[in-house]
C-alpha cells in the first residue's frame, strides 16, 4: 500500500508534523510531492500538503485515507519542499506556515476550482460527456465522476484541459480563440485556387493564411480582414483552419508601451564590478556580491547585463526591490529590457494577478520575476541568479510568522542552486559591509556616477538656531530661500518629511537634547497615559521631564507632524509652490502611486512632499533640490538601528538631486546637526560612518557582534505575562552560554495591543548553535496554555522591529 505523509493545514505546534494517510488506488501515481490534498483530520476534512509517499508507515493504527488531491500538478517543487523544513527551523515556526508563505494567496485559501477545455480537437470520449458541450466544468462534476485521474493528467500535459483556482467566484483565467491554417501552405493555395469566385470572403481569409502562418486572435483576424465569424467557421469547417484557446495571462503592465533598451556600454567600474559575477555565472557557483555603489552609479546596469548572461545560460533570475509598487521606474528597466519575459509581483496587484504572474513563473513562461520580498519563493528550478536591490530596506524582513529575511532565503536557494546572489545597494546594512570586509561576501564597489556629476552638496540647516532667531515655522530661512529660487528657474524640488517615529521620542526644542536611557543608549519612548518615559530594551523608566535637564528650557516636548500639515504649512509660505503630497492616505488607492509620479514627471508640480516612499529610486530629470524637514525624526527611534537607518535615508534621498545635466543640491534640517550620521551623510563618507557605527554596536554588544533572539509573551493578564516571560528567561539562563545575555523580562515598546500584555526578552549571543532548540522546547512546555488559555509567545530570530 502507498502512502503520503502530509503537513496538515492546523497551525498548531502539536500538529507540526506529518501525518500518514493512504492512497486510494484511484489516485495510486497520481500523488506526488508538492501537491497539494484534502484529508480527514478529526471530524473535518483539511488541506495539506504531500511531503513524501512512502510504503511504510510509523502509525500503528488504521490509516485513513487521502480524500482528494487539490493540484494535479506540483505547486511546491523539491527544492521548496525542502526549503520550507530548512525556513520553519531558522524562524522556529510552523512547517504548514513555512509552506503557505511560498504561495500566491489564491492557493492558501480557495479550494474552489473548475476544469477548462483548451482545445476544439475531440477529447477522450469519457472527457467529452464531461464537459457536454460547456468550455468549463466544475471540478466536482469530474471529482463525482467516474473517470480515472490518470486520464485527467493526461489531458492536462497533453495542454488539452487545464485546472484552474477560482479567485472569488470570478474566472481566474482568460482564454481567446486562435485561428491558424491546418493545412501545410501549399495545400491552402490549392484549396484557394479551387475555391469558387462566388466565395469571395473565404477567399480573402484564405489569403489572409497564405501570406501569414502564426496564429492570431480570433478577434484580430475579424477586425484585421473585416471578416466574419461565420466565415471563419465555414473554413473550420472545411478543416482548412483550425481553432484552439490560448490562454492570455492579465498584464498589469503595457508590455507594448514600454520601449526596448539595448545594453549600455560599461563604464571601467562596471566592468570591474561585473567581471566576477560573470565568472560565477560562468562557472554555476555559488557566491554572495555585496554591491556597493553611491546612488546613480548603475548598479541596476549591472543587475541588467547579468541577468542577460544567466538568460543565455538558459537559466532564470530573481529580483527583489523593496515594495515594488513604489517604483514603476524599476520595473519599466526591467520590461525594457527582457519584455514579456519579465513577471512582476507585488502587493499592489490583485489576487487574480498575483496568480497570473505566479503561474507564468511556474509554467516557465518567462525568464525573469521583479518582486517584493516573497517573490524569493518564485518556483523557478533553474535559477541563475538572485538579485536584492537596496538590501538594506527593513521591508525583506518578514514581521509575521514565519519571521524570515529574504536575504537569508536566497542566499539558501543561491547555494541550491549553485549561483550567485547579488546584495546591491549605495547603504549596505552593516551586517552585510562587515561579511564583505571578512571576505564571507565578495565586496565590489561602484564609487562614482556614471556620468562622472559630483554628489549634490549638502547643506545642514542647524533649526535650533532658526528658533532662536525667531522662526517658529518648520521651514528654515535657507530652505525656504532655495524653494522659491528653484520653483524660479522652473526646476524641481524633493522634500522628505521623515514621518516614522513622531511622537514617540521626546526632545527640547532649545537645545536639541533627547532623553536616552542611561544604561542603553537608546531614546526613551514617551507613554502617554503613564506620562513616563521608558527603556523599550531594559525597561528603565522615569517621569516625564517638564524641563529640559540641559539648558532647563520648558520647550522640551514630544514631536508630531504630519505630511498635511506640512503642506498647509508650505502654501501659506509659498503660494506660488504647487505640491504634490505622496503619504499613505494620498496613494492607498490602485495607481495612484505612478500617477502622482507621473504628474511630477510632467512637471504638474513643483515640490513632491512625502514620507520615505520617495527617497528610494526615484529619478528625475529636473530635480535640483531636495529638502529634509527634520533629519532627526528616525534617530530617537527606540531601536539600535537608528542612526543606521538615519544615515540611509538621508544618502538615499539626497541621491535623488542632480542625476542628471543640472547640479543639485541638499538641505537637511535638523536640530542635532552635529549627530555623526546626519554629519557623515552628509559627506557621503560611507566608511567613516561604517567604523564610527561598528564602535558603537561593540560597545552596546548589537549586531553584527552578536545575534538576537527576541522572545515577546502576550496575554490579557498581565500578571500571567510577566510571570510566563520571567520563568522564560531562567529557562534560558539555565541552557544558554555563560557570555550569552540575556535581557528582560521588560515591556515590549507597544505594551498592550488590543487589550494584551506583552512582555519580552532578548537575547543577545555569539554562538548558540543549539539556541532555536531550546527556545523551541521551552514554547512546547507552554503548549497547553497556548492551547487553552491564549497565552502567545512568538520568536523572532533576527529582529528588526523591536515592537
Ligand atoms: N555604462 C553606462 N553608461 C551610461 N549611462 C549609464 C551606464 N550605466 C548606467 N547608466 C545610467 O546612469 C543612471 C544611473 O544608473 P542606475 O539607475 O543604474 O544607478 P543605480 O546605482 O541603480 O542608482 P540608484 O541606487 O540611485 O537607484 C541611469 O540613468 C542609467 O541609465
Ligand atoms: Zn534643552
Ligand atoms: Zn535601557
Amino acid at each position: 500500500m502507498s502512502i503520503a505523509k502530509v503537513i496538515v493545514d492546523v497551525p498548531a505546534k502539536q500538529i507540526n508534523q506529518t501525518f500518514d494517510y493512504a492512497i486510494p488506488s484511484r489516485l495510486e501515481h497520481v500523488l506526488v510531492p508538492g501537491m497539494r490534498v484534502i484529508v480527514p483530520f478529526g471530524p473535518r476534512k483539511i488541506m495539506g500538503f504531500v511531503m513524501e509517499i512512502t510504503s511504510i508507515s510509523s502509525s500503528h493504527v488504521k490509516l485513513k485515507e487521502v480524500l482528494d488531491v487539490l493540484d494535479l500538478t506540483p505547486v511546491l517543487t523539491n527544492e521548496l519542499l525542502e526549503l520550507g523544513q530548512w525556513l520553519a527551523e531558522e524562524t522556529v515556526s510552523l512547517f504548514i506556515t513555512a509552506y503557505q508563505v511560498m504561495l500566491p494567496q489564491v492557493l492558501k485559501s480557495q479550494y474552489k476550482k473548475e476544469l477548462v477545455r483548451m482545445t476544439d480537437e475531440e477529447l477522450d470520449p469519457a472527457m467529452e460527456s464531461l464537459f457536454a458541450g460547456r468550455d468549463i466544468v466544475p471540478y466536482e462534476e469530474f471529482a463525482q465522476s467516474t473517470i480515472r485521474y490518470q486520464k485527467l493528467l493526461k489531458a492536462i500535459n497533453n495542454g488539452d484541459i487545464s485546472v484552474d483556482y477560482l479567485v472569488k467566484s470570478r474566472i481566474t483565467k482568460k482564454t481567446e480563440t486562435m485561428i491558424k491554417p491546418a493545412i501545410t501552405d501549399h495545400l491552402l493555395e490549392e484549396a484557394y485556387n479551387d475555391m469558387s469566385n462566388k466565395a469571395k470572403k473565404q477567399r480573402e481569409l484564405l489569403a489572409y493564411f497564405i501570406q501569414n502562418k502564426e496564429a492570431i486572435t480570433k478577434k484580430q483576424l475579424m477586425s484585421k480582414i473585416n471578416t466574419s465569424a461565420a466565415t471563419i467557421k465555414s473554413l473550420l469547417d472545411k478543416k482548412l483552419l483550425v481553432s484552439t484557446k490560448m490562454e492570455v495571462y492579465r498584464n498589469p503592465y503595457d508590455d507594448a508601451s514600454i520601449e526596448r533598451t539595448e545594453p549600455l556600454t560599461l563604464t571601467d567600474q562596471q566592468n570591474q564590478a561585473i567581471k566576477p559575477i560573470k565568472q560565477t555565472i560562468a562557472d554555476n557557483s555559488h557566491d554572495v556580491f555585496l554591491l556597493h555603489g553611491v546612488t546613480g552609479s548603475g548598479k541596476t546596469e549591472i543587475y541588467l547585463q547579468a541577468i542577460s548572461d544567466v538568460i543565455e545560460n538558459g537559466k532564470e533570475a530573481i529580483v527583489l526591490v523593496p515594495e515594488i509598487s513604489l517604483t514603476p521606474q524599476m520595473v519599466h528597466r526591467f520590461k525594457g529590457r527582457f519584455g514579456s519575459d519579465v513577471a512582476v509581483m507585488h502587493s499592489a496587484l490583485s489576487s487574480g494577478e498575483k496568480y497570473d504572474e505566479w503561474r507564468k513563473i511556474y509554467r516557465q513562461k518567462v525568464k525573469v520575476v521583479v518582486g517584493a520580498r516573497s517573490a524569493v519563493f518564485a518556483p523557478f528550478e533553474n535559477l541563475g541568479i538572485i538579485i536584492i536591490d537596496e538590501e538594506h530596506e527593513t521591508s525583506y524582513k518578514q514581521e509575521d510568522q514565519p519571521k524570515y529575511h529574504a536575504r537569508d532565503v536566497a542566499i539558501e536557494r543561491g547555494n541550491y542552486h549553485h549561483c550567485p546572489v547579488i546584495l546591491g545597494s549605495a547603504t549596505p546594512t552593516l551586517e552585510s559591509y562587515a561579511r564583505a570586509k571578512k571576505g564571507v561576501y565578495q565586496l565590489a564597489t561602484l564609487s562614482k556616477r556614471t556620468n562622472e556629476k559630483a554628489m549634490p552638496e549638502v547643506e545642514i540647516v542647524d533649526m535650533r538656531n532658526e528658533l532662536h532667531e525667531g522662526n517658529r515655522t518648520m521651514f528654515s530661512r535657507k530652505l525656504k530661500e532655495k524653494v522659491e529660487s528653484c520653483i524660479a528657474k522652473n526646476e524641481q524640488i524633493v522634500l522628505l518629511l521623515n514621518r516614522r517615529g513622531y511622537s514617540t521620542f521626546v526632545m527640547c526644542r532649545d537645545c536639541g537634547h533627547v532623553k536616552e536611557c542611561p544604561h542603553c543608549d537608546i531614546a526613551l519612548t514617551y507613554h502617554k497615559n503613564s506620562n513616563q518615559l521608558k527603556c523599550h530594551y531594559c525597561s528603565y523608566e522615569e517621569p516625564m521631564p517638564t524641563i529640559c535637564p540641559e539648558c532647563s528650557s520648558d520647550l522640551i516636548r514630544y514631536f508630531g507632524t504630519g505630511t498635511q500639515r506640512v503642506e498647509e504649512a508650505l502654501t501659506q509660505l509659498i503660494p506660488e509652490a504647487r505640491v504634490i503630497r505622496m503619504d499613505v492616505d494620498t496613494t492607498r488607492r490602485k495607481g495612484a502611486h505612478e500617477k502622482l509620479l507621473n504628474q511630477f514627471g510632467n512637471g504638474e508640480a513643483d515640490i513632491l512632499l512625502g514620507t520615505q516612499m520617495i527617497a528610494k529610486g526615484l529619478d528625475f530629470e529636473n530635480v535640483t533640490l531636495v529638502g529634509v524637514m527634520t533629519a532627526d525624526s528616525m534617530l530617537h527611534l527606540p531601536d539600535f538601528r537608528s542612526s543606521e537607518k538615519t544615515f540611509q535615508l538621508l544618502t538615499q534621498v539626497s541621491g535623488r538631486a542632480g542625476r542628471h545635466e543640472l547640479p543639485g543640491e541638499v538641505i537637511v534640517q535638523t536640530y542635532t546637526p552635529d549627530h555623526y550620521s546626519i554629519e557623515l551623510a552628509s559627506q557621503y563618507s560611507f566608511t567613516d560612518f561604517y567604523l564610527k557605527e561598528m564602535a558603537m554596536r561593540k560597545t552596546f554588544h548589537y549586531p553584527p557582534y552578536v545575534f538576537l533572539a527576541l522572545i515577546t509573551v502576550s496575554h490579557p493578564n498581565q500578571v500571567k505575562v510577566v510571570q510566563t516571560t520571567q520563568k522564560i528567561v531562567q529557562s534560558l539562563l539555565n541552557s544558554v552560554k555563560e557570555e550569552t545575555i540575556i535581557l528582560g523580562p521588560t515591556p515590549s515598546p507597544m505594551a498592550r495591543i488590543k487589550d494584551r500584555y506583552r512582555y519580552q526578552c532578548m537575547v543577545k549571543y555569539k554562538n548558540e548553535p543549539t539556541l532555536r532548540t531550546i527556545i523551541q522546547n521551552i514554547m512546547n512546555q507552554y503548549e497547553a496554555d497556548i492551547r487553552k488559555d491564549d497565552l502567545l509567545i512568538s520568536v523572532d530570530m533576527q529582529p528588526y522591529q523591536m515592537m
